[in-house]
This record gives C-alpha cells, sequence and structure tokens, in this order.
C-alpha cells in the first residue's frame, strides 16, 4: 500500500478535470505570448526563450490536443506544410497512408496555428545550424530530432512551481501525457459510441491502433477537437487575456501588415479599417522592423566591402524612397561573407549524392499544379538550394522519351554544357540511386513571371567521377513557405514538341 501522503496525491489524481491539468498552459501562457510577440515583430531572442517557447507549444500539444509525447515527436515538417484549412480550425496529419509510421492528426484552432508557425518559421531555422538533414518539426537545440517531450512537460511544470498557490489542487500536480488523455477518457464516458471513437481515434498515436479505426475526414477531425473543448468544460478562448488586447497586440499588427523589405506601410484608414488605432506607435513600430530588413538585404548584396556610392545607387535600384538604412550606417554593419566555391564544396558534393538537401519540403497543393516544393528555412540570394536529379542521358536520348509521354506530368531537364546537349531523366522514377526517396528537384514547377530558383549547369566529382549536374541558385532571398520555382524556359505552344494549349506555362 502506498505511504499516505501518496495515497493523498492518487486520490487528488482521480479526481483531477482535464482542466486542472492543463493548468500549466494558463500559467505561462503569458510568458510564452510576450516571446511570441517578439517573434513575429523580428526582435532579439534569447535561445532560452526559443526552448521555452517550443516547451509551451509541445505541452499544448500533449495537454489539450491529448497527443501522445511520441506522437509530438514525430511531427514532420511535410505535415506542417500540408495542413489543411477545414472551417476555423487547420487539420494536422490528415490524409497518411499505411506507409506512415505515425497517425497523430488533429485540429488546431487559427491562434494556435500562427503560435506554432512562429516557432517553424523563427525558431526552427535557427535550429538548424549544422548538416543534418531533419524532417522533424520540433527540434532539439542541438539540431537533431526533439526526444524529450515528457520531460520538457515536467520542466515547464517545474519552472511555474511557485507561481502556483500554495494549497491548490494544482500544487500537487505535474501533469502527464497519460494521466491528461485518461482524465479525457473519464470525461468522455457520458458520449455516444460514435463520438467515443471520434476521440479514441483523436488520441490514438501508432499506425497499428490507427488501422484498426476508420481514417476521420478532416471535418470530422475538427469536430472532434471542439468536443474535446466542450469536455475540458470550456470554450476555445478559455487562455485567452483580457478581451478586447488583441486588437492593441502589435504581433496581430504584424499579421494583418507584414512589414517585409518591399512591402506598402499601411495607411491610417488601412489601420483603422484592419481594428486597430489610427495613431503611429505601431505604424512607427512597424517601420522599424521594415528598416531591419532593408538593411539585412542590402548587407547580403555585397560580397565585397562597397563604396558608399555603391550602397546607395542599390538603394536607388530597390526603388526605396524612403525608410531606408543610411548608407554610412550599411558600411559600418558589412562583413566578409564566408568563401565557398561550388566545384569543391563537400557539403554539395553531398547533397548532390546523397539527396540530403535541407529546407524544402514537398507540399501538395491539389488540381493540376499538383506536388510542388516549399522552402522550410529561408535562403539568401545567390545560395545553392537543390539540384535537379535524376540519370544523365543524351539529348537525342531525352527527346524520344518525351515524344512517347502521354498526358503525364514532364520529369525531363534539357540542358547544354559547354557545347554537349544534355538531358536529365527524372521521368524514371525512382531512380536507381534512391529507390526510397522522391527527390525534390523534379518536384518544383513552372513560372516565367515569379521564378525564384535559376537552374545552372556544373561539372562536380562525386564519388570520384566527373557528373554533369544542374544546380539550383536563389534568385532573391526567399523566406519560409514560399514555393520554389523556375522558368522551364519553355513556351506553351512547344512544350513536349505539341500544339498543345498548357495556360500555366504563361504563369
Ligand atoms: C517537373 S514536374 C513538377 C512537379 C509536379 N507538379 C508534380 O506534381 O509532380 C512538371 C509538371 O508539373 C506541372 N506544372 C509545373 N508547373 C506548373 C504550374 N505553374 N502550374 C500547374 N502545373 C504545373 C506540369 O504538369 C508539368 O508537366
Amino acid at each position: 500500500m502506498p505511504p499516505p501522503h501518496n495515497r493523498v496525491r492518487l486520490l487528488i489524481r482521480d479526481m483531477m478535470t482535464v482542466t486542472q491539468y492543463q493548468a500549466i498552459l494558463a500559467v505561462a501562457r503569458n510568458d510564452f505570448l510576450k516571446i511570441f510577440r517578439k517573434l513575429v515583430s523580428s526582435a532579439q531572442v534569447l535561445s532560452t526563450e526559443e526552448t521555452s517557447y517550443r516547451r509551451y507549444c509541445t505541452a499544448l500539444l500533449v495537454l489539450r490536443h491529448f497527443q501522445c509525447p511520441a506522437a509530438v515527436q514525430g511531427l514532420t515538417v511535410s505535415e506542417w506544410v500540408n495542413r489543411k484549412e477545414v472551417d476555423d480550425r487547420v487539420v494536422i496529419g490528415f490524409g497518411r497512408n499505411e506507409t506512415m509510421q505515425r497517425a497523430a492528426c488533429f485540429a488546431l484552432t487559427k491562434e494556435e496555428e500562427a503560435w506554432l508557425q512562429a516557432y517553424y518559421s523563427h525558431i526552427r531555422p535557427r535550429v538548424i545550424r549544422s548538416d543534418l538533414n531533419c524532417d522533424r518539426f520540433f527540434l532539439s537545440s542541438a539540431d537533431t530530432a526533439l526526444l524529450t517531450v515528457s520531460n520538457d512537460l515536467g520542466v515547464l511544470h517545474k519552472a511555474y512551481e511557485k507561481s502556483w498557490s500554495m494549497g491548490t489542487l494544482e500544487n500537487f500536480l505535474r501533469a502527464t501525457s497519460r494521466q491528461a488523455r485518461s482524465a479525457l477518457e473519464t470525461a468522455a464516458a457520458n458520449l455516444t459510441d460514435t463520438e467515443k471513437e471520434a476521440v479514441s481515434s483523436y488520441l490514438a498515436y501508432n499506425t497499428a491502433v490507427a488501422k484498426l479505426r476508420r481514417v476521420p475526414t478532416p471535418q470530422t477531425v475538427v469536430a472532434t477537437a471542439t468536443l474535446l473543448d466542450s469536455l475540458a468544460g470550456s470554450d476555445t478562448d478559455r487562455f485567452s487575456g483580457p478581451s478586447g488586447t488583441k486588437s492593441l497586440d502589435f504581433a496581430a499588427f504584424l499579421m494583418r501588415f507584414p512589414a517585409s523589405a518591399d512591402s506598402k506601410a499601411p495607411t491610417k484608414l488601412d489601420r483603422l479599417k484592419a481594428g486597430f488605432p489610427g495613431d503611429r506607435v505601431f505604424y512607427d513600430k512597424w517601420r522599424a522592423a521594415q528598416k531591419a530588413k532593408r538593411m539585412e538585404r542590402l548587407l547580403k548584396a555585397f560580397t565585397r566591402k562597397p563604396q558608399e556610392s555603391r550602397v546607395k545607387y542599390g538603394i536607388l535600384k530597390e526603388g526605396w524612397k524612403n525608410n531606408c538604412p543610411k548608407p554610412a550606417d550599411v558600411l559600418a554593419a558589412w562583413k566578409p561573407a564566408t568563401q565557398f566555391v561550388i566545384e569543391t564544396d563537400e557539403d554539395l558534393r553531398r547533397n548532390v549524392s546523397q539527396q540530403t538537401w535541407k529546407g524544402l519540403a514537398i507540399k501538395d497543393f491539389g488540381g493540376e499544379k499538383g506536388l510542388a516544393v516549399v522552402a522550410t528555412q529561408p535562403f539568401s540570394k545567390g545560395d545553392i538550394v537543390c539540384d535537379y536529379h535524376g540519370k544523365v542521358i543524351t539529348y537525342a536520348q531525352g527527346k524520344v522519351m518525351m515524344q512517347n509521354l502521354q498526358d503525364e506530368a514532364v520529369y525531363l531537364f534539357f540542358f547544354r554544357t559547354g557545347q554537349r546537349p544534355l538531358c536529365i531523366d527524372a521521368q524514371t522514377f525512382p531512380c536507381e540511386c534512391h529507390p526510397c526517396a522522391d527527390t525534390v528537384g523534379r518536384r518544383l514547377n513552372h513560372s516565367s513571371k515569379q521564378a525564384n530558383l535559376c537552374p545552372e549547369p556544373f561539372v562536380l566529382k562525386v564519388n570520384g567521377q566527373d557528373v554533369d549536374v544542374v544546380l539550383f541558385r536563389a534568385l532573391r532571398d526567399i523566406s519560409v513557405d514560399i514555393e520554389l520555382k523556375f522558368d522551364y524556359g519553355v513556351k506553351r505552344k512547344s512544350f513536349r514538341g505539341e500544339d498543345q494549349d498548357l495556360q500555366w506555362l504563361d504563369e
């Protein structure tokens, strides 16, 4: 029999409601939101704050969405970029098939999505420093897949131990995933059988369990998430701050009016129409954020220390009439970049031979466009992003393959290196060297007007042999979530040698 004080704890645990298990989310919320605001306004965030932010995000998925730690750890970038908006929620992990190991599927509110997106677009890219190619959404600060979600939950509770008043029930509680899930099952006892099945499917996390159940539709996942909120005894805003604060929030302002180097400042009328104050407080902060972005772009544009006149010309070419950094400030902040030679760069050779390109995910846009590639970390103008991978064949062989294609998408890249016309065959799929991978280059879509990548032929020594490769270079700075595209360089009437009216080739 457990000692008396443990018996009291066990008894209290039996009485705990779902909301009480979720109390840590409310207690830590203000600190979390402070970091969120800093992230979206591009203010400096300490690495300790980044870790606390990640801990809160994983706690949210465990305690509010009842996902088990293994499912949170297994969440991938591909699942995140392929999330689907359904009604007022965003469904993640939908459309899995049997080859996938995890079966977590949950529906976030729009606010929660913005929180996780801030982790994904601001913290995750900073954590990826080495050459490890990790597709996991949550990374540890050592740039590897996060394996400590349970432990992180304990650390989050410990950090707020003192702020919980002595003698309250919460004081006894360090909620674990298992306890929160079992409190939910207790709360679900009076539901109908169909609702119970939906709840237990929302909680399922391994393929074996998920296979026994029907695959839920995204609408069912959303309905179940709403049901879970009601079982927790309150609505989706139960952790929200005082009403009316949202419109005073600069983070919300930036979300409504993103401050990129090229965006137009919101006018007073724009601000008022969107429900923000008409005064200059947010406006001035917005201008400072844009100025910082412009400074960043100018600094990246010069690989050698420029003359002041060149910086002035650079600003003129950008067409920025006001709110630009002073040329003298750009010169003061400029630092030389590290040298990078394509033909001898070891990382690049490894990426070509092993297809370990970082910062990219394949996203399904559906319809005619189909699969495409999006950035999962920022790229700078001039960066090599990936290659067009496939077997190098002769131009003539490529043309024969092209003529034999019916209506299917084309994965042949014709190019010239020196005087030699060649073709890369990515039509034959999967390739012999990567039988289990969908290589990213073949999923790049076309755009003649908004291309952000440019193909360049090179000869590289790969595994001791000279290999013809086509590398894609970023034509401009590319941020997270942007689709990567290049100009296929063909006209719609001549594509595939047929007189086909393919309108997308004019895009
Ligand atoms: C190299 S593949 C690109 C990846 C392809 N979307 C997929 O789902 O695998 C080329 C094919 O993609 C499609 N495609 C490329 N760019 C497109 C665009 N901008 N809009 C619509 N479809 C496009 C065309 O069917 C083309 O033959």
